[in-house]
């Protein structure tokens, strides 16, 4: 494990299956870094809401529910814990029916701003640095990262790299690639147009293009440019302390 410099706030935004959660899992892990799943988060609220009764198509109803589940999230990169009203959600949070319902219920902003805030308390509290994962880090929960990074990858690579870790009742590897690539493309479509922070490349991100990157290519890539940040955010402390 290398050390970096300086605790540095890391944003990685971009859309469904670009590779954020591997990337920024494998790179908080290798530089010593706390590692927050936001989406994770608005997974435990849906999924907390699909399971006491609240009514996932009207946006009142959810906003009427958004205060009542207490969300935790763990931030180990190699064990990132969620629940919801302390019973573990990690299971669940990844099935079909909270994936279908998650945008909706992320799209209300009692729900956003409730969990803006726990993004940022967490973050303030990681003392040795955190990457923080979502679809609108860079833009509106922490405007102020040392480094935003956007992920993007073809529509067709998204399906594929999708595809291949779904299964179907019987255990095969899920083959319908049409269906996988118009699912995600709907749920973008939902992320990137609600009104409350939708899913935006901030102007200040840079944007890596993973198509034809492997994995450990792009984790390359982020670390490279963490450690950059890093070391720039240490330079004035250095500087100061050389005087
Ligand atoms: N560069 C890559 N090349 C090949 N496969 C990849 C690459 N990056 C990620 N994957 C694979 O693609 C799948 C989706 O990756 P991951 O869950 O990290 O994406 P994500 O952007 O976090 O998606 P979501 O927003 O839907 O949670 C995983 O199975 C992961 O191993
Ligand atoms: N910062 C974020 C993160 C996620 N969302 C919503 O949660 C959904 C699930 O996210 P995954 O990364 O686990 O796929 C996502 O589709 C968004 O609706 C969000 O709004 N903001």
């Amino acid at each position: 494990m290398s050390a970096t410099p300086a605790a540095v706030i890391v944003a990685i935004d971009g859309p469904s299956g670009t590779g954020k959660s591997s990337t920024s899992k494998a790179v908080a892990a290798q530089l010593g870094l706390s590692y927050l799943d936001t989406g994770a988060q608005y997974r435990a609220i849906t999924w907390w809401m699909l399971n006491n009764g609240v009514d996932v198509s009207d946006p009142e109803a959810i906003a009427a529910a958004a205060d009542k589940p207490v969300i935790t999230s763990g931030t180990d990169p190699r064990d990132p814990a969620i629940s919801a009203d302390g019973v573990d959600a990690s299971g669940p949070i990844r099935t079909q029916e909270v994936t279908a319902a998650v945008s909706a219920v992320s799209a209300v902003p009692q729900v956003r701003t409730r969990i803006t805030e726990l993004q940022r308390s967490i973050a303030a509290e990681a003392a040795d640095g955190i990457v923080v994962e979502g679809r609108d880090i860079g833009t509106t929960v922490l405007p102020h990262a040392d480094l935003k990074v956007f992920l993007t990858a073809s529509p067709e690579a998204r399906a594929a790299r999708r595809s291949g870790e779904m299964k179907t009742a019987d255990g095969k590897p899920v083959t319908d690639l049409a269906a996988t690539q118009q699912a995600l493309a709907a749920r973008d479509k939902a992320d990137s147009s609600r009104k409350t922070s939708p899913l935006k490349k901030a102007d200040d991100a840079v944007e890596v293009d993973t198509t034809d990157l492997t994995l450990e290519q792009v984790i390359e890539c982020v670390v490279t440019l963490v450690e950059k940040a890093a070391a720039a955010k240490a330079q004035p402390s250095v500087e100061k302390a050389a005087r």
